[in-house]
Formats: C-alpha cells, structure tokens, sequence
C-alpha cells in the first residue's frame, strides 16, 4: 500500500509516477499506521480499528512519527496556521545559524559547536533532573557554543517549543535549531513563531519530494536547515537535490535512530565515501552528532571533515555545563 504525505501532494515541482515510488521505498519508515490509527473519535462515536503486527510502529522513529501525525491536528487545534503565520509577520530578523558555526570553526580552530538543550531521551531516559532550560542555554553560549539546539517534542524527550521561546526572550543570541521531527509545514511556522532560526530535517523520515518542499518552505519562513543522514545511502539520495542556492547544511547522527546504537566510526565511514567527498568537493558545512564526549571525539570527529558538531547527553548532564562546554572545545 502506498501512502502519499500531504507535503507531496502540495510539492511544487511536478514528479513522475516513477520516481516517487522510488524515493518511497528509500525510506524505510512508514509515515502513519498502515490501517489506521487504533481508535478515531468521530463526534458521539469512537472507531476502533483492529489491531495487527502490521499495523504497529516497527521501531521508536516510526513510533515518534506516527504520534506526530495526532499530535499536528490537536497543536492545529490549539493554534491554527493563520494565526502562526501573522506571529511570524512581526517576529525579530532570524540570525544566521549555519555562518555562526563556520565563525566559530575559523576563530577556533575546531568544529562549531551546536550545544543541545536536551532534558531526556528514548534510548537514556531522563538525562538531566534539574533542567532549566534557560539557565543551560545561558551557560551554553558562556561556555563558547557556536549555536543551540533545543528539542521541542513533548512525549519522548520532554521538551517544548515554550523552551524556544523562553531562551529567545531571555536575550540568548546565539542562533538556536529547532530539533523537532518535522514531517509539515506547520511546523515550520511553529518553529519560527517560537523563536528558531534553524530547524532539523531527517532523511530517514522524508523523501526528497518532502525534503525539497521543506527546505523552499523553510528558507522562505527564515529558517536555515540541518538535513541529517545516517548512512551512506540517504547522504547520496540527498545529495540528487539541488540545495546550492539554499540555506541548508548537512549532518551525520552516529545514533541510528531504529536502534539507538550509537558509533562514532560512522561519521568516518559516510565522509571517506564518495558522496562524503561530494559533500566536501561541494562546499557544504556537515554536523557530525551524537555520542561525542570527549575532546579526542572531537578532534575524531573534526580529522573527517566535519566543521560543526552537535552535542547533547555529555553536556547536559554536567552540573556546570559552562565548564563542560569549554573542556569539549578544549578551551578551558
Ligand atoms: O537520543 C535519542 O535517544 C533519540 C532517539 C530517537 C530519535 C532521536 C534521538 N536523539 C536525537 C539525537 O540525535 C541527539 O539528541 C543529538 O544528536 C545529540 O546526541 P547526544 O550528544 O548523544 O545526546
């Protein structure tokens, strides 16, 4: 059964019936549930659809993803888009997220810094207990981060778009990313109306139909994009678009997120492919992230070519993450 996303339907530029089947089976995960959701309220009434293997989450990125898809129609509730779009006619400029990490990169002489403002996760659970959003993105930006990242999703990593907004008030100015599971424009808006200048795009949950949409729709909202890969196969899918005169960077997360298995050798084998040569060869900045604790990952990490580095747990369970920004960046 194929399942065509609304950001398809809505894609500007015509695709044949070929290539979307094939940029379909490319990713792996499904974007709803096959049959449906278990149960539909339907005014006095409540389908329920019949349960089978089939019809469940394969791993925790197909189960995130479905729950967005819930989650969009109660947010479109709550906010509509009309009123998210007038937020963004009066919102402050968006700062430069992907030129504040290559500012960093020369001044330094390390990758840039992307520092998560991350409370839990799936795979660790709650990471940090005493979580002030603001006071780590202060300490953060103290400590030397290039830029922030701030995750959004309420249900797995007990963030909020609040948090973005909160950091932006406070007068944090370093750019901030949107970690979000963005699978519609709406979020896009969300994102921007929250304060973001940047947000995440994941390969392994769009195709390049929906990548394409997302990053026009994205850069005309004012957002820069982060696409992130994981393997060698998505690097070259997303490398087939033409993103040279987009505001787009790309990133290579160690964590696969099907399995949670972390490893850090990933990032050399994606950057000694040939796609990772034309990531090079084509000027665009790469993200090595997750798993990098220490300032051997990061000169590991910096020895494959990457320029930026996005970095979450190793930070943000430090009591001082001031301190802990300045001993990964060898700063101290
Ligand atoms: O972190 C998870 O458990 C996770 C599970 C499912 C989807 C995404 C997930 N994490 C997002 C990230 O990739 C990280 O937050 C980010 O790269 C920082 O990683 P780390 O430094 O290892 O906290």
């Amino acid at each position: 059964m194929r399942h065509l996303s609304r950001c398809q339907a809505l894609q500007t530029a015509p695709q044949s019936a070929d290539e979307t089947t094939l940029e379909q089976e490319e990713v792996m995960i499904r974007r709803r549930a096959p049959d449906g959701v278990p149960q539909q309220p339907c005014g006095a009434m409540t389908f329920k659809i019949p349960q089978t293997d089939e019809n469940k989450p394969r791993n925790i990125l197909e189960e995130i993803v479905w729950w967005k898809a819930q989650e969009l129609v109660r947010m479109k509730e709550k906010q509509p888009l009309t009123r998210l779009s007038m937020l963004i006619k009066s919102a402050p400029p968006s700062r430069d997220f992907i030129g504040a990490l290559r500012e960093a990169k020369e001044r330094i002489g390390k990758p840039g810094l992307i520092a998560e403002v991350k409370k839990a996760s799936p795979s660790r659970g709650v990471i940090q207990p005493d979580f002030d959003p603001v006071k780590i993105a202060k300490a953060y930006e103290a400590g030397g981060a290039a830029c922030l990242s701030v995750l959004t999703d309420a249900k797995y990593f007990q963030g909020s778009f609040e948090y973005l907004a909160q950091i932006r008030a406070a007068g944090v100015a370093t750019p901030l990313l949107c970690k979000e599971f963005i699978v519609e424009a709406y979020q896009l808006f969300k994102a921007r109306a929250s304060g973001a200048d940047a947000v995440l795009l994941i390969a392994a949950v769009l195709p390049n139909a929906d990548l394409a949409y997302l990053i026009k729709a994205a850069n005309k909202c004012g957002l820069q994009v982060l696409v992130e890969v994981h393997t060698v196969a998505e690097l070259e899918r997303v490398l087939k678009l033409d993103m040279e005169s987009s505001q787009v960077m790309l990133g290579i997360n160690n964590r696969d997120l099907q399995t949670f298995k972390v490893d850090i050798e990933n990032n050399r084998r994606i950057m000694e492919s040939s796609a990772g040569q034309q990531v090079k060869e084509r000027g665009f900045l790469m993200a090595g992230e997750s798993g990098i604790f220490t300032p051997e990952h990061v000169a590991f990490v910096q020895s494959t070519g990457c320029g930026a580095i996005l970095v979450g747990e190793s930070l943000v369970k430090e009591g001082d993450p001031e301190a802990a920004v300045k001993r990964l960046l060898s700063l101290a």
